[in-house]
């Protein structure tokens, strides 16, 4: 595999664990970011049910889980910060919605980073800005680097993927709204919380806030239902005055969280959508994670579909370069697929439509917690998390 190069677009979650296996297998690979750097930030992303196999698989586990945020649970509060109802991690087997394994996605960034940057070509602060494919190769242009020619071009950068745009067409093709809209940045831990999440919900909105590092800071978040709004993903500015005018007239500690958006290092924004797309490749070009097969943030399932597809499409190109896009999509497609029509049943539900629908919710989390309830719920949720068979591919 040593003379086979493979060029990954993308430096966040599905490209560094794609690099990982690639490189496993004695594939050249190239990972080009345009960031000037590893991004920080971004809320507490999750590993589940199967994907915990792949981070063993990886021999990455211990080093994840020390990365971990610790966090036990979550409690959901009124305006005046009384608790209406717990979310514990350890509930459904610590693949429930406050999972056993939880990451800032900045810190399991760095630990794959960590893990491949003496097997991988990083460059940073470049994007790929032309894609011309011949019979034994695809010449790539890049805004700033010299042209050069892989053996195959994966696209990892994301739900407004640059791959995809060049190889398949412009995104609204594919990316389809669900409703509503995510921000998150860093706060001080005025609260003084620990392990302990909270929440706050109004109808139509959200917002909560949890510690991060040791308790030295903390992540707050916004929700918002909203039809889509046309706004220039870029233009952090923007966002910012966006969530303000959204959040506008929320209680608790809303307003002081929307006070301190200025003063975040960091900003994350983005709009709850999927990607559904019929194939994930195009002659020698493909598309991993969220790029390929997003299911949304309200799915929970975003980065473990990354890690397992990873490991996949890995395996599968290593099995033949000729047939591994295409059987890496027959392995993942159902498991995909289950996954994005959890993120839809989710999105219908996640933000209460009336008072009185808000005070059914939490009268409904409390019953959910009961034996067979919370037996059946368990059920559903692993169905999903786990809902393919790895396969074991020479050498893992
Ligand atoms: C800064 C940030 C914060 C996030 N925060 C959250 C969060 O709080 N909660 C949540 O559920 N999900 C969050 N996500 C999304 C989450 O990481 C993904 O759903 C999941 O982990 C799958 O990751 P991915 O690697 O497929 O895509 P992403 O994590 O979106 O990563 C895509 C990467 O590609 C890079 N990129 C984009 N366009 C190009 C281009 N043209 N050329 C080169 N590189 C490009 C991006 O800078 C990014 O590093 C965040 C993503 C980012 C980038």
């Amino acid at each position: 595999m040593a003379d086979i190069k493979i060029l990954i677009s993308g430096a966040s979650v599905a490209g560094p664990a794609l690099a990982f296996w690639l490189a496993r297998y004695g594939f050249q690979v190239t990972v080009v970011e345009r960031a000037p750097s590893l991004r920080p930030g971004g809320q507490a992303v999750d590993l589940r049910g199967t994907a915990k196999e792949v981070a063993r698989r990886m021999g990455l586990d211990e080093r994840i889980r020390a990365a971990c945020t610790d966090t036990k649970g979550e409690t959901l509060v009124d305006r005046k910060n009384r608790t209406k109802a717990t979310i514990r991690a350890d509930d459904f087997d610590g693949d429930g919605v406050v999972a056993e394994i939880e990451i800032l996605r900045g810190d399991l960034t760095e630990v794959l980073y960590e893990a491949t940057k003496e097997t991988t070509e990083y460059v940073f602060g470049d994007r790929i800005t032309a894609l011309d494919e011949r019979a034994d190769g695809v010449d790539v242009t890049f805004a700033v680097g010299a042209r050069r020619t892989y053996d195959l071009v994966i696209g990892a950068d994301g739900l407004h993927s640059g791959v995809r745009a060049l190889a398949f067409g412009e995104e609204s093709r594919f990316v389809r709204h669900l409703g509503s809209y995510l921000a998150f940045f860093t706060v001080p831990n005025r609260l003084g919380l620990r392990n302990w999440a909270v929440g706050y919900d109004d109808v139509g909105r959200s917002a909560g806030i949890r510690a991060v590092r040791d308790g030295d800071e903390a992540m707050a978040y916004f929700g918002f239902a909203s039809e889509k709004i046309d706004y220039d993903y870029r233009d952090v500015e923007a966002q910012k005055a966006l969530v303000r005018e959204l959040g506008a007239g929320m209680e608790w500690e809303a307003p002081w969280l929307l006070d301190r958006m200025d003063e975040a290092s960091d900003f994350y924004f983005d709009s709850c959508a999927q990607v559904i797309m019929e194939s994930w490749s195009r002659g020698r070009v493909g598309l991993l994670g969220d790029a390929a097969f997003c299911p949304s943030p309200l799915s929970g399932q975003g980065t473990s579909l990354a890690f397992v597809g990873a490991y996949v499409l890995a395996g599968e190109l290593a099995a033949g370069l000729d047939t591994g896009l295409k059987r890496y999509e027959a392995v993942m497609r159902e498991f995909v697929e289950k996954t994005q029509e959890m993120g839809r049943e989710n999105a219908e539900s996640i933000f209460a439509k009336s008072r009185t629908a808000l005070r059914m919710r939490y009268v409904m989390m409390r019953v959910m917690r009961l034996k067979p309830f919370a037996a059946l719920a368990s059920r559903k949720m692993r169905d999903v998390v786990n809902g393919i068979d790895l396969p074991d591919y020479p050498g893992v």
